[in-house]
C-alpha cells in the first residue's frame, strides 16, 4: 500500500484510529481473518472491555474494515526486575480479499512510529505464525514449554518441606485477589511477565463452555503455609473410561508459586487426582522445577515453542531500561531498515546495578540488526548463539563472549499467558 493510500489494485484505503462505535465491525474482521469461528460471548465481551480503542487502528477500503490492529498499554519485566511500558501488539487481521498488499505492512508502520511517539521502547507480540514479524523487527525472546505427562508411569520427587503445604478447593471468583497477589510477587522475579493492568485479571477466569471440550468447569486449588497464601493452580479435569479402566486427564491452566515448596505441592497434586493418568500442561516456563523432579522426562513429552516477541522501538531506551548480570562494555553496530532511528552504533555500559545505552562513533565490537537485539532482549537467547548461527558478527575478535554473559539471564525469561 502506498504512503498515498492507494494499495497496488487502485483501491483507496485508510488507515485511522479505531473509534469505539466501530468495534464490532472492526472485531468481526479479525473474527474473520482467523477463519470466521464466532468466539464465545463473554470472550467477546471481555476483549471488547479490554480493547483500548485510542491505540488501536483499522485500515478502511470504503466503509469496509480490511485491517485491524491493536497495542495493548503493558508494563513488562526485564531482567533485572524493572517492570517497562510496552506496546502489547495484538489482534492483527487482514481481509482475505486484501492480502499481500500491503495493509499489515502500512499497520506495522503506522503502528511502529505511534509506539514511539507514545515513549514505549518496545513493542512485543505473539505471533501466529512466526514467519510474519521479522521483517519488522521482531526477534523470538521467550519459548514456552507444552507436556504431556504420563503421570501413570511418571513420579514426581519433591523437597522436604511439600508436606507442609496445605491445599484447599476454591472458587476461583471469589479467591481471585489472593491469586493475584502471588501473581504480582513473581512479576519482578522473572523477565518476560506482564504486570497485571485493570481487567486482565477475567481472563485466568474465562470459562465457556464451548471452549472446554469435555472436561469440567475451571476449579481451583489454593496453597497456604503458615496461614498465608503462597500459590494456586487452575485446571479442569476430563474424565474418560478406557478398556482398561479409568484414563481421565488433568488439564493445567495456570500455576503460579512464590515457593519451591508451594510450587511442588501443587504439582504433585495435579500429578495425584484419581482416576486420571495424564497432566497436560501448556505455556510452562522452560525451566521450571518439575522438568528436574520427573522420574521420566521423556514420558512428559516436552516440545518448546516460541512464545513472546520483541521489537525493540528505541534501541537507546530498551537496553538502558535492562541490567546485565555481568559487566558489558560494547558497541553495537545496528542495522534497522523498518525504524532507521535506532540504526548506527549504540555503546552500551552496565551491569547488575544499571546500563546506559547512547549514540557513539567509537568502532563496533559487534554487528547485528535490530531483531537480534529483540531476542535476546530478555536473556532467553543467547548472543553467542545468534553469533555461531550467522546473526551477529564479531567486528572486534573476542568481543562476543562477555557480551553474551552480560546479556544472559539465570531464570528463564516467560510469558505466562496470551494476549
Ligand atoms: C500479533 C498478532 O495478532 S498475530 C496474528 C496475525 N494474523 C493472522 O495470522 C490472521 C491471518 N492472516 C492475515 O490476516 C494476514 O495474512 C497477515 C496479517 C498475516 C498478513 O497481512 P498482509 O496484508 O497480507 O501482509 P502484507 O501484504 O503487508 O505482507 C508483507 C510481507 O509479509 C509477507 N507475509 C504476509 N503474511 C505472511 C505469512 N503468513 N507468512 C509469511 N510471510 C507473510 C508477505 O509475503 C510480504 O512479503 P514481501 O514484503 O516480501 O512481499
Amino acid at each position: 500500500m502506498g504512503t498515498d493510500g492507494t494499495d497496488g489494485t487502485g483501491l483507496a484505503t485508510e488507515v485511522r484510529v479505531l473509534r469505539r462505535d466501530e468495534w464490532d465491525i472492526w472485531y468481526d474482521t479479525l473474527v474473520r481473518a482467523f477463519g470466521g469461528v464466532p468466539e464465545p460471548a463473554e470472550e467477546r465481551e471481555l476483549f471488547r472491555s479490554l480493547t483500548e480503542c485510542d491505540r488501536s487502528i483499522g485500515v478502511w477500503d470504503g466503509d469496509a474494515c480490511v485491517g485491524t490492529a491493536g497495542a495493548f498499554g503493558f508494563r513488562l519485566s526485564v531482567p533485572g526486575g524493572a517492570v517497562v511500558p510496552v506496546a502489547g501488539v495484538t489482534m492483527v487481521g487482514v481481509a482475505p480479499t486484501h492480502r499481500r498488499r500491503g495493509v499489515l505492512t502500512a499497520m506495522m508502520r503506522r503502528q511502529l512510529d505511534d509506539v514511539r511517539s507514545w515513549g514505549e521502547p518496545l513493542a512485543v507480540l505473539t505471533a501466529s505464525e512466526p514467519a510474519i514479524y521479522g521483517r519488522f523487527g521482531y526477534g523470538a525472546a521467550t519459548v514456552q514449554v507444552n507436556a504431556e505427562i504420563d503421570t501413570g508411569r511418571v513420579r514426581l520427587s519433591v523437597p522436604a518441606g511439600t508436606d507442609g503445604v496445605a491445599l484447599r478447593y476454591a472458587d476461583p471468583a471469589a479467591v481471585l485477589d489472593v491469586c493475584e497477589a502471588v501473581y504480582a510477587r513473581l512479576v519482578p522475579e522473572r523477565a518476560g511477565m506482564l504486570e497485571r493492568r485493570p481487567g486482565w485479571e477475567r481472563l485466568g477466569l474465562l470459562d465457556p463452555e464451548s471452549r472446554r471440550d469435555g472436561a469440567s468447569p475451571l476449579q481451583c486449588v489454593v496453597a497456604s503455609r503458615d496461614g498465608e497464601v503462597t500459590g494456586y493452580a487452575r485446571f479442569r479435569v476430563r474424565p474418560r473410561w478406557g478398556p482398561g479402566g479409568p484414563d481421565g486427564e488433568v488439564v493445567l491452566q495456570d500455576l503460579d508459586a512464590v515457593d519451591a515448596v508451594t510450587r511442588a505441592a501443587l504439582w504433585r497434586f495435579l500429578f495425584d487426582i484419581d482416576l486420571t493418568s495424564r497432566v497436560t500442561a501448556r505455556g510452562r516456563p522452560a525451566d521450571e522445577a518439575w522438568l528436574y523432579q520427573v522420574s521420566d522426562p521423556r514420558r512428559c513429552a516436552p516440545r518448546l515453542r516460541d512464545t513472546l516477541f520483541a521489537r525493540l522501538v528505541d534501541v537507546g531506551a530498551a537496553l538502558s531500561a535492562r541490567t546485565y548480570q555481568a559487566p558489558v562494555d560494547v558497541v553495537f553496530e545496528v542495522e534497522d531498515a523498518f525504524c532507521p532511528w535506532n540504526a548506527g552504533r549504540w555503546r552500551l555500559s552496565g551491569d547488575a546495578k544499571g546500563a546506559s545505552c547512547t549514540p557513539t562513533s567509537d568502532p563496533a565490537d559487534l554487528a547485528l540488526s535490530v531483531r537480534e537485539l529483540g531476542a535476546a532482549y530478555l536473556g532467553g537467547v543467547s548472543l553467542a548463539a545468534l553469533g555461531a548461527a550467522g546473526r551477529v558478527r564479531e567486528v572486534r575478535r573476542g568481543a562476543l563472549a562477555p557480551a553474551s554473559v552480560g546479556f544472559a539471564s539465570t531464570v528463564a525469561p516467560w510469558l505466562p499467558h496470551g494476549f
